[in-house]
């Protein structure tokens, strides 16, 4: 397996512009594709994740144009569902992103759909939007276990106007039935099972529909009312903004070994929950200031932070490594979710960070760092994780070099991760 050393850095300074956010970038490909008329996507991301929707709506049928740097697209939108005459198969990796959301969106569509993906994928659950499908009608049929991928989906005729989702393991699920809640006749109400794990996500998926012409009443979080007669109209153009967890790893360094760190792309009017990230960081002694469209970040002397952090889950990642560098022992709760994404990120952070020498307690849904008196050498698995990677790269700010096992493995959603991080360090 490939792996990457990364010497001690003695400091960070500059300005690193993040690619588009993975989540915006997903959700427009996905509404532009249902929407009438044309929608001309920039600053999309070019990752993993997002070649994954592109060519599974070049299966469904959808015409569109990505440029040759792969971040600007022009989709020609199909006015409604997808209808496709022969089956198709939709390999989606492990992309949640477009794995739930296309799941809701082909139940109501014309047409027999399976959908798979990596083997991570298979075991990632999804049963509960199945389920939730499956009361109004959805025809879904799980090839390997019941209610998980792969599955195949034959297009139906969908009653949507009462559907019960459980909100408690990803908020992925209440996203793809309000993005499909348009497909559907009449007005439909969703009502929220449990409390709402990573609630800034629904937002992001909210403010989306509406720049594609579609109103949701948010009663508070624990119901949702589409009203009848709304549809998908293309914006003409669509600006993904900057990706606010990608930007949460060059705001550690900065906080760690700053220097001052700018991260453009993002700021203070992004709708992306991930910014909250920045105020984390504050609360452990960074200097932080805001743009419309940046963040910067200056270092100073880190201390420990008790935080519940089921709002930022993503970022809440980079927190747990640059707890290596703050005096005193770091608690971040309500991060039950963290075990149900691209591997079981409570026991794999537990164990990447003992190898470097800290002390950490992983509880059911939290993890407590205690950092050692000097970082240890260490050879870090990934676990097919790009977000453990990129995480551990922050190692390296210790006067400690550090082997990341994978490096390759930041595609899913970054995929020059390691050259933009080098573009501000000074070795
Ligand atoms: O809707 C989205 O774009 C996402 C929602 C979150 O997942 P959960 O809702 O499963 O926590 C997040 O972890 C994921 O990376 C992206
Ligand atoms: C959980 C993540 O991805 P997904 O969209 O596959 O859920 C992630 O990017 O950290």
């Amino acid at each position: 397996m490939e792996s990457l050393r990364l010497e001690p850095i003695s400091k960070v300074n500059g300005t690193v512009n993040v690619p588009g956010s993975k989540s915006l970038s997903n959700r427009a490909l996905l509404l532009a594709a249902l929407s009438k008329g044309e929608t001309h996507l920039t600053n999309l991301l070019d990752s993993d994740d997002i070649r994954h929707m592109l060519n599974a709506l070049s299966k469904l049928g959808i015409q569109y144009q990505l440029s040759d740097c792969k971040t600007e697209c022009v989709v020609q939108g199909n006015n409604g569902a997808f209808n496709v005459t022969e089956p198709v198969e939709l390999f989606l990796g492990n992309a949640g992103t477009a794995v739930r959301p296309l799941c809701a969106a082909l139940a109501a569509s014309k047409g027999t759909f399976t959908v798979t993906g990596e083997p991570r994928m298979e075991e990632r659950p999804i049963k509960p939007l199945i389920d939730a499908l499956k009361t109004i009608g959805a025809d879904i049929v799980c090839q390997k276990n019941e209610g998980f991928v792969p599955m195949v989906i034959s297009g139906a005729e969908l009653n949507g106007t009462n559907i019960r989702i459980d909100g408690t393991l990803s908020s992925q699920f209440l996203t793809a039935l309000l993005m499909m809640s348009p497909l559907l006749e009449g007005d439909t109400t969703i009502n929220i099972e449990g409390d709402l794990v990573s609630k800034p996500y629904i937002d992001i998926t909210l403010d989306t529909m509406a720049k594609f012409g579609v109103e949701v009443e948010n009663n508070q979080y624990q119901s949702f009312v589409i009203r009848a007669g709304q549809s998908y109209i293309a914006p003409g153009h669509f600006l993904v903004e900057g990706d606010a967890s990608s930007a949460s790893y060059f705001l550690a360094a900065g906080a760690i070994k700053g220097g001052t760190v700018r991260v453009t792309g993002v700021g203070s009017e992004s709708i992306q929950g991930d910014i909250r990230f920045a105020d984390v960081l504050e609360a452990m002694g960074a200097n932080i200031s805001w743009g419309n469209d940046y963040i910067e970040v200056q270092g100073a002397p880190l201390k420990a932070v008790d935080v519940d952090l089921n709002h930022i889950p993503d970022a809440a990642m980079t927190i747990a490594t640059a707890a290596l560098f703050a005096e005193g022992t770091t608690r971040i709760s309500n991060i039950y979710t963290w075990r149900l994404k691209e591997t079981d990120r409570l026991a794999a952070m537990a164990t990447e960070l003992r190898k470097v020498g800290a002390e950490v307690v992983e509880g059911e849904d939290f993890i407590e760092i205690t950092p050692p008196q000097q970082l240890s050498l260490a050879s870090i698995d990934t676990y097919d994780d790009h977000r453990m990677a990129m995480c551990f790269s922050l190692v390296a700010l210790s006067n400690t070099p550090v082997v990341i096992n994978d490096p390759g493995c930041t595609a899913k959603t970054f995929p020059d991760y390691f050259q933009r991080l080098s573009s501000i360090s000074i070795i």
